[in-house]
């Protein structure tokens, strides 16, 4: 891959002999060629900054004149030059990073941002004698900034004239010569570091020769230290990288790649690179869809590192669904039913039994006032409230759950005694008056109305108002009135036996026996009732038969008794999934309105509230707003893609349903244990939209040494699927040790024994069930060390890791092995692997899953 050639290339002084590393005189020469660049910049950034400020103070006076056309006219303007400030502020720090020197082009044309847009030279652009000019130097950078006369002082790294500085290899080099990288720390510029991309030429700038710098931006880059956020890569963006980054939005860009070739990193960019582009188009928004909370706030920065926030909602996936945060784990097992779209059949039969009335009127006392058969559902708004059943301090340890004691729900007479008294009200008959008679309708009659009115395709909560008509209609039939009416309409009255009627349903439905009857009968369901009902194990028998096998049916419902009784319980990350399925299936009951804030009498003037956030909430408290006030999406990018659940790809495809998409994943990274079924999902979710395939080969992130060790669990677990090459070596191999006296001690001196090696952070990870374990035997080692379960480790990186028993995280569910290869792929260093019981380690400690 040209890509490859080109990292690897650039690391080795092979490519470029006219590299002056040592020379620190012409270092400084070329850091004073950049600080003068970098000066004249900030001067200009200056007048800018001037420019929108005046434009605020000017706008604020306009204000003041106080008709509407002016109010308006200075809100806009207020909002424009705020944006301005806003982001010339922001983008102060360290934006300037790069430069290229190209050789003249071969059209000889300028593009619209001052740059040659001939991606070939000229042909005779490089002399017999391998001399050549340097025609044009651009220099890029977060933002464009043009100069008074226009031309071009920064390029923005997104506009096409931009992308030679990513593009161009010593393969496939274009008109670069030189491709330069430029540190600086506020206004100093501290470093540069070049690649040669033509090493063959002699090339002069300005009559001087092409000094070239430093060991190439891409291995200073990788070598330095990490902290807990990711950082963006923009001014090391490889070719391979800068491919995906600049696709065509127009349908599905697929990128798959091995752990560390830049997926995530990726696909920020891409975010910005794409509202970059078209702006409007996206700003119906971009999702990002992060497996974990974890990596969300790992990559949170980045984004806004780039200029970009205010359009871009990155979520992990247990946090979708507005109200909704997943903060539990389900074991192997129960995920493996949650995420499989056989739940999809199991909740749309739950939606429609969770309205029968619970517990079964067989088993309740069935009499008015008793406390079973006349309490509606406990799915519905007015269930009674819970009792208990929730978690021990609202979070739940991976499996946990099986454990859980919770309230037998299934027992018709259990559970009363601390719930409130409800107003009880029959579910199984329904007596009202209408026109001085009584009428009634028995259980049979009720069940016969309740499955026609379900026999509608509508989601259930709208189908309340066909349930009460046809309630109604029952009524009427065995009213006296029915026949007179039928008298009115054959003599041709219409209109008398219509008004009879009409008189009728006022005279029941306003009925107060009625309207609680029907509040029971037919309550309003909500997601978390409907699984909260689920959590019966008799009900859910019921509803998953022929669906899912007994065990299967009973672990489930028990996961669910975490909810308690109300539904009000921690969710997981697959119940949230859930829930987004029941919200369709039910429908939406119309929701409470959000509270207006308090308006500005001079924004209600001129209408343009929307327009002028500033004065009570920040541009970035606004776009979280507007994120969490959206449901679909301009465009969807999912990371991690491999480890959606076919009902997690239901939940997101609704939030992308009229998007483009980018999809970054890993299948041999998946801790999903049915691919094939998840990609049936996903092909729904991307419907038939044309695909746009790339593949990434290159790891950044693991030297040679830990991508060899990692490599053998990938033969393992995906035996032919080939390991990405890493681009360095540090010469430091993986270091292996068993269990001395106690598991914790040897993890804690492990993990103190890296801290001394690296500057950076150091992640200790062990299966699942281990890690509030690990978080104690790690505290006292300060915020450089982190304890994470294996399905916490996903897309995280560290200096060093601690990767504890492969055995036991291998073991713990059917998808270990591939878990096993993420937690061995998270190190940028060093690697120390801790065999436990389980791993039968060799004599120089290395264990059984990591041997040839
Ligand atoms: N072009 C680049 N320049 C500098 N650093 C890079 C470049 N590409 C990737 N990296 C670094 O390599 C590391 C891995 O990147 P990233 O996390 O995006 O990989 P990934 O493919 O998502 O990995 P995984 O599948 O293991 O989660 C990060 O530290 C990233 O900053």
């Amino acid at each position: 891959m040209a890509a490859q050639d080109a990292a690897v290339e650039s690391a080795g002084p092979a490519v470029d002999p006219g590299r002056d590393t040592g020379n620190d005189s012409v270092r400084d020469r070329e850091i004073g060629v950049e600080q003068h660049h970098l000066d004249q910049v900030y001067r200009r950034l200056e007048e800018k900054i001037h420019e929108a400020e005046f434009l605020m103070n000017d706008a604020a006076k306009r204000g003041q004149v106080g008709t509407p056309g002016a109010l308006a006219e200075r809100d806009a303007q207020v909002f424009r030059a705020g944006i301005h400030l806003n982001r010339l502020n922001n983008e102060f720090e360290d934006f300037l990073f790069g430069r290229i020197d190209l050789l003249p082009g071969k059209d000889g044309k300028k593009g619209p941002d001052g740059a040659y847009t001939s991606v070939d030279p000229a042909d005779d652009a490089i002399r017999t004698d391998l001399t050549a000019d340097i025609a044009e130097t651009l220099h890029i950078g977060r933002i464009g900034v043009l100069d008074s006369d226009y031309s071009p002082l920064v390029i923005d790294w997104r506009a096409p004239a931009a992308a030679p500085f990513y593009r161009a290899t010593p393969v496939d080099p274009g008109r670069v010569v030189r491709r330069r990288v430029i540190r600086s720390k506020g206004r100093r510029v501290l470093g540069v570091e070049d690649d040669l991309m033509r090493p063959e030429l002699t090339a002069s700038l300005d009559g001087a020769a092409l000094a070239v710098i430093g060991d190439g931006a891409l291995m200073a880059a990788l070598g330095q230290a990490r902290s807990h956020t990711m950082r963006d890569i923009v001014s090391s963006i490889q070719a391979e990288q800068d491919l995906v980054i600049r696709a065509p939005a127009a349908s599905v860009t697929e990128v798959s790649g091995g752990p560390g070739t830049g997926k995530t990193a990726v696909a920020l960019h891409r975010a910005a690179y794409l509202l970059y582009q078209d702006r409007r188009r996206y700003a119906g928004g971009i999702l990002i869809v992060s497996p974990t909370p974890l990596l969300v706030a790992y990559t949170e920065g980045v984004l806004p590192s780039l200029g970009e926030e205010g359009q871009v909602a990155i979520r992990a996936v247990g946090s979708l669904v507005d109200g909704a945060e997943a903060t539990a784990y389900d074991e192997p097992a129960v995920a493996r039913v949650k995420g499989s779209a056989r739940m999809l059949k199991v909740l749309r039969t739950a939606v429609r039994g969770a309205l029968e009335p619970f517990p079964a009127p067989g088993r309740s006392t069935g009499a008015p006032g008793g406390p079973g058969g006349s309490q509606g559902s406990p799915a519905g708004r007015g269930g009674r409230d819970g009792r208990g059943g929730g978690p021990r301090n609202g979070q739940l340890a991976f499996g946990e759950e099986e454990a859980t004691t919770a309230p037998d729900t299934a027992g018709g007479d259990s559970g009363t005694e601390d719930a409130p008294a409800a107003p009880a009200v029959r579910t199984d008959l329904l007596r009202v008056v209408a026109f001085g008679r009584r009428l009634e309708l028995d259980a049979d009659e009720l069940n016969r109305v309740r499955q026609s009115a379900l026999s509608g395709t509508a989601p259930v909560n709208l189908l309340r108002p066909r349930a009460r008509k046809l309630l109604l209609d029952a009524l009427w039939s065995r009213s006296g009135a029915a026949a007179r009416a039928g008298e009115y309409a054959s003599r041709g009255d219409a209109e008398l036996a219509a008004e009879l009627r009409g008189g009728f349903d006022e005279d029941v439905a306003s009925e107060d026996s009625f309207l609680a009857f029907l509040d029971a009968w037919w309550p309003e369901l909500t997601p978390r009732g409907v699984l909260a009902a689920m959590a019966d194990e008799r009900r859910l028998g019921r509803w998953s038969r022929r669906v899912l096998n007994q065990g299967e049916s009973r672990r489930l419902a028990r996961s669910l008794r975490r909810l308690g009784a109300d539904g009000k319980g921690p969710l997981s990350v697959h119940d949230v999934a859930l829930l987004d399925e029941l919200e369709t299936l039910l429908g939406s009951p119309p929701r409470p309105r959000k509270q207006r804030r308090e308006l500005d009498p001079l924004d209600q003037l001129t209408g343009l509230e929307e327009l002028m956030p500033q004065r009570e909430e920040t541009q970035r408290e606004r776009a979280e707003r507007l994120a969490a006030e959206r449901t679909e999406y301009a465009h969807v990018i999912v990371d991690e893609a491999q480890d959606l659940t076919p009902m997690q790809w239901r939940m997101v495809g609704r939030r992308g349903r009229h998007a483009t998409w980018t999809v970054v994943g890993d299948a041999a990274q998946s801790s999903w244990t049915d691919p094939d079924e998840a990609a049936e999902a996903r092909d729904e979710a991307l419907g038939n939209r044309p695909r746009r395939r790339f593949t990434l080969t290159v790891n950044y992130r693991n030297p040679a040494e830990i991508a060899e060790l990692a490599a053998k669990v990938l033969a393992l677990a995906m035996p032919g699927m080939e390991s990405p090459s890493a681009v360095r070596s540090t010469g430091v191999r993986p270091r292996f040790t068993v269990v001395r006296d106690d598991l914790a001690a040897t993890v804690r001196a492990e993990a103190r024994d890296l801290l001394a090696r690296v500057d950076g952070t150091v992640g200790v990870v062990v299966a699942m069930n281990r890690r509030e374990q690990a978080a104690r035997w790690l505290a006292e080692l300060g915020p450089r060390v982190v304890a994470l379960g294996s399905l916490e480790a996903k897309g995280l990186e560290y200096d060093a890791t601690v990767v504890v028993s492969p055995a036991e995280i291998a073991d713990e569910s059917p998808a270990g092995l591939r878990v096993l290869y993420v937690a061995l792929t998270r190190a940028t260093q060093q690697l120390t692997v801790v065999s436990g019981a389980r791993d039968e380690p060799d004599a120089d400690g290395v264990p059984d899953l990591l041997r040839d």
